[in-house]
């Protein structure tokens, strides 16, 4: 078998597949076969060296990667183990870590529990606001999304808020910092945690409990870490907890670490070697993926950067097409020619390749407008990545708010979203009352709302439509009661004495066992939402006769709207843990009885039985009348809004038939990511090169190589920014297989702005060596300048659009346009004499290795590159580059609010600070 699993690999990633004890370091250049590596490697381990399956821990960066990793294991090993290795995210493996241990830390009753809601960042800035509002902080001066990046940038290098507050040094950091506290208290009141917290949680969890970390430790004895280069602090922690045994294999390239934004960093991956003396390395550097032009292009970028090891990956896929480049005169025709080629490479590639793919990246999302503007005129179906997911629409978010609060429903902030959603006569008034309360008495917003209608705190409109919320809610919750009460019953008697042996993540009966100890304290305001969906409805006339006997405080209180919709009464817990037994046993010999006399009826769900998921979106669409308030609409805006209710159904559907709990279906939404939208089949995708990471395609179009655009201007003056976008522009390049292009507009408009700004080359264009290099037929090439440089707007040079006549593309399908145009100073374009002009003047401008060749000249005024200046227009900024000399000279400015400006020097009335 070993012989099978080590086929078709070099030796390095043998090597790589069976040093399984003690920590590796897997130094996996792109388009090495990590992935490869890493799914024999959990075979070898399994198959060979007689591993449990289910002693296995892989941590990807994606779902998807950890979906198509468990594909691709299971087909190695053809399904031949019955138990699985757990392959999730960091965030994912956390979320199953939490739903089962996370009430370990609570001590006097006091601390999060199971049910706790996952915040995304709609709901992040929800609380912000809140604490904005609080502070009396107008949301204008600072952006709830400015702080929220702050915070977020202080919890993934786990600092506390009262640190935060010690360590700030003027007064918008310690309004941060008072704005971090309120945030984690409304988000620890409103048993929630954010994306972030599911890492530091798990941390705190296993670093404060030596119980779970010893039973984690236990159960996993091998960890395989994939994309180490981008694990920030947590993760590292993480690593740490989990990984004390040291059979600790982390793969990983510096030169594709992209995330320091979410407070990857680089050094985990430079220093593993100090973490684990011991440690082996491999490197992985025959690269399988792409042609060697394109592999030399992509090293000769990344070998300008300073912080990494250095690699030599190589080829065997000699020579290739040289890499494209296309200098468009702006956005509109960048995007053309974009579509252009694509229709070309769909129509010939369709003969020749069996399933053409390309991609077309960019920096930000925004510039996917244009280019989706010039596919649908060239009638190209495409695949966005990043866009508006179906999480994100509005209705589908309300629908969702409502489950989670049925799950938990001290989660202000989905309650805050839906408790007037469709209108019920709550208005602002009635909910800042609300809020009072929660703010005076440190309640949720949900018990300051039973305490208002008990106390009767509001005028009667309000508390009755308040009460009316209410109930709607703790129906909903009702209908799901029953599964906790089954399943406890069930577990009660079957509690294993050594809890160890039955671990396991996912499993419903397991949480319900895990939920048994708390049960007789928290019957009544910690519900286990996990779902038994194998059920249907059942006959209607057995209402009368399982109704009455399960009957609860809920059904009395709250009349019978439940049980109109599930005809079955739930069984909700009484308080006291022997009450709750008792009932549990009336119950389960009522089951029992019934049991028998149903065996022969399948079809129907047992009366008792809890509501599945989709019956309870069901119910919570109709009850809520929201369905109702978007009928009355009647607008094809509504109706469509509807539609997208029922595919949330149809989801729910999905789920249950996976055997999903309600946790798991709201934790997905939660937890899906822009690269999960990636759909292999897609022929054409746009996508952020942010979210490309991990893929490859035949051709590649890497768009906006422009200076303030890519690299992005904020980090045109932070070389440690500058090294991260270079490293981006690297893991683009090597998504490419076959064919490359490098694209780049003149003019750009920029936020609406009137007239297209010029722009400049980016310097990463500068670092590709021009043999590599081939011009595409860019038009108004060679009129003594590169990269536009001379010819922004103040030269009034006119730009091309759709409406300019020699740029619009012939007619219908057939059109062609961009290659066969002429180039450089009329010469045919791609031409020697053009590509050679073309870099020539690059050549002048920018020297060979810009960063170190480029002469600083010498300006009479003193407008030197790092010199802070002010501008009339554009206020103030610094200087990041001068050009030429004299009258002539232009200077770069990056300007702190409006960007980076080109400006010819005498014109620009720039006054030097
Ligand atoms: N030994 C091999 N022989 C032939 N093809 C290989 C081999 N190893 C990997 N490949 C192919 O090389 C390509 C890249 O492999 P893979 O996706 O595993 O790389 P990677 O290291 O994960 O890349 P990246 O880090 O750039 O995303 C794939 O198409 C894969 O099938």
């Amino acid at each position: 078998m070993a012989s099978k699993l080590l086929e078709k690999m070099n030796p390095q990633q043998q090597d790589g597949i069976v040093s399984v004890d003690g920590p590796v370091l897997l130094l996996a250049g792109a388009g090495s076969g990590k992935t490869r590596v890493i799914t024999h490697r959990i075979a070898y381990l399994i198959e060979e060296r007689g591993v449990p399956a289910d002693s296995i821990l892989a941590v990807t960066f994606t779902n998807k990667a950890a979906k198509e990793m468990e594909e691709r294991v299971e087909k190695i090993m053809g399904h031949s183990s019955l138990a699985k290795p757990t392959l999730a995210t960091f965030h994912s493996f956390c979320v199953r870590v939490l739903r089962r241990d996370i009430e370990a830390m609570r001590v006097n009753g006091v601390g999060l529990t199971r049910t706790f809601a996952i915040y995304d960042e709609t709901d992040q800035q929800a609380v912000v606001k809140t604490a904005l509002k609080r502070l009396g902080i107008d949301d204008k001066q600072l952006k709830p999304r400015v702080a929220l990046g702050r915070i977020s940038w202080a919890k993934n290098h786990m600092i506390d808020p009262q640190e935060y507050f010690l360590a700030s040094t003027n007064p918008l950091e310690e309004k941060i910092a008072h704005i971090f506290e309120i945030y984690r208290k409304e988000l620890f009141k409103a048993n929630a945690l954010d994306f972030d917290d599911l890492l530091l949680e798990t941390v705190r969890l296993l670093k404060s409990s030596s119980e779970v970390r010893d039973r984690y430790n236990r159960r996993y004895k091998y960890l395989l870490i994939d994309e180490y280069q981008d694990t920030n602090r947590p993760q590292y922690e993480l690593m740490k907890l989990l990984g004390s045994h040291g059979n600790v294999c982390v793969v990983g390239d510096e030169d594709q670490s992209i995330y320091s934004w979410r407070g990857a960093d680089i050094r985990n991956i430079l220093e593993f070697e100090k973490d684990f003396p011991e440690a082996k390395t491999i490197r992985l550097e025959q690269n399988y993926r792409s042609t060697q032009n394109i592999l030399e292009g992509a090293g000769a970028v990344v070998a300008q950067n300073t912080q990494r090891k250095g690699k030599n990956l190589w080829t065997a896929r000699e020579g290739g097409s040289l890499i494209g480049y296309y200098e468009a005169s702006d956005g509109e025709n960048e995007a053309i020619f974009i579509a252009d080629r694509i229709h070309k490479y769909l129509r010939t590639a369709g003969e020749t390749e069996e399933a053409p793919r390309c991609a077309v990246l960019y920096r930000t999302n925004s510039q996917s407008r244009l280019v989706e503007e010039a596919l649908r005129r060239y009638q190209i179906q495409y695949h966005m990545v990043g866009g508006f997911s179906f999480y994100d629409r509005s209705e589908v978010k309300d629908i969702l708010s409502y489950l989670k609060l049925v799950q938990n429903p001290h989660d202000s902030i989905a309650l805050g979203r839906v408790v007037n959603s469709p209108t019920r006569g709550i208005g602002k008034t009635t909910m800042e009352v609300i809020e009072r309360i929660a703010l005076t008495t440190g309640m949720s917003s949900w018990d300051a709302i039973g305490k208002a209608v008990e106390d009767r705190l509001l005028p009667q409109r309000a508390l009755i439509a308040l009460e009316g919320f209410k109930r709607l809610i703790e129906d909903a919750r009702a209908m799901i009661g029953a599964s906790f009460a089954e399943k406890l019953l069930e577990d009660v008697g079957a509690i294993p004495e050594d809890a160890d042996t039955s671990f396991g993540f996912g499993d419903a009966e397991e949480e319900s066992l895990a939920l048994a100890a708390g049960a007789a304290e928290e019957a009544d305001n910690t519900f286990d939402t996990s779902f038994n969906f194998n059920f249907d409805f059942g006959p209607s006339e057995e209402v009368s006769t399982i109704a009455p006997e399960n009957a609860t405080d809920t059904d009395a209180a709250h009349g019978i709207d439940a049980i109109a919709f599930n005809p079955f009464a739930p069984v909700v817990l009484k308080k006291s843990a022997a009450d709750t037994r008792k009932q549990l046993l009336e119950a389960k010999e009522i089951e029992n009885t019934r049991d028998r006399a149903e065996a022969e009826r399948p079809a129907f769900r047992k009366p008792g039985d809890p509501a599945t998921l989709p019956e309870l979106i069901k119910f919570l669409n109709d009850r809520s009348g929201y369905i109702r308030a978007l009928e009355d609409e009647a607008t094809p805006e509504s109706f469509s809004r509807i539609e997208n209710l029922k595919e949330l159904a149809n989801a729910a559907q999905d789920a249950q038939e996976r055997g999903e709990t309600l946790h798991e279906f709201l934790d997905h939404a939660a937890l899906v990511s822009d690269a999960d939208q990636y759909s292999a089949d897609a022929r054409v995708t746009l996508m952020t090169l942010h979210a490309a990471k991990g893929l490859e395609f035949p051709l590649v179009f890497l768009t906006g190589m422009e200076e303030g655009l890519f690299p992005h201007s904020r980090t045109l003056t932070d070389p440690t920014g500058l090294e991260e976008e270079r490293r981006l522009c690297y893991v683009g390049m090597t998504r490419a297989m076959d064919t490359l292009v490098m694209t780049r507009a003149r003019y750009r408009r920029r936020y609406g702005s009137d007239m297209p700004e010029s722009s400049m080359a980016s310097r990463f264009l500068e670092e590709v060596p021009t043999r590599l290099v081939e011009d595409l037929g860019s038009p108004g090439m060679g009129m003594g300048s590169a990269y536009g440089a001379r010819r922004g707007n103040e030269d009034g040079e006119r730009h091309y659009s759709y409406e300019d006549e020699d740029q619009r593309p012939s007619s219908g399908l057939s059109r062609s346009y961009g290659s066969n145009r002429a180039g450089i100073g009329g010469k045919p374009a791609g031409s020697i004499d053009n590509v050679a002009n073309f870099f020539a003047a690059r050549g002048q401008k920018f020297g060979g290795k810009p960063k170190l060749a480029v002469p600083e000249q010498t300006g009479k005024t003193g407008l030197q590159k790092s010199v802070r200046v002010r501008h009339p227009k554009y206020g103030e900024g610094m200087v990041v580059q001068r050009e030429g000399d004299g009258d002539d000279a232009k200077i770069t400015v990056q300007f702190h609010q409006h960007g980076v400006k080109k400006l010819v020097e005498k014109f620009a009335q720039l006054q030097i600070l």
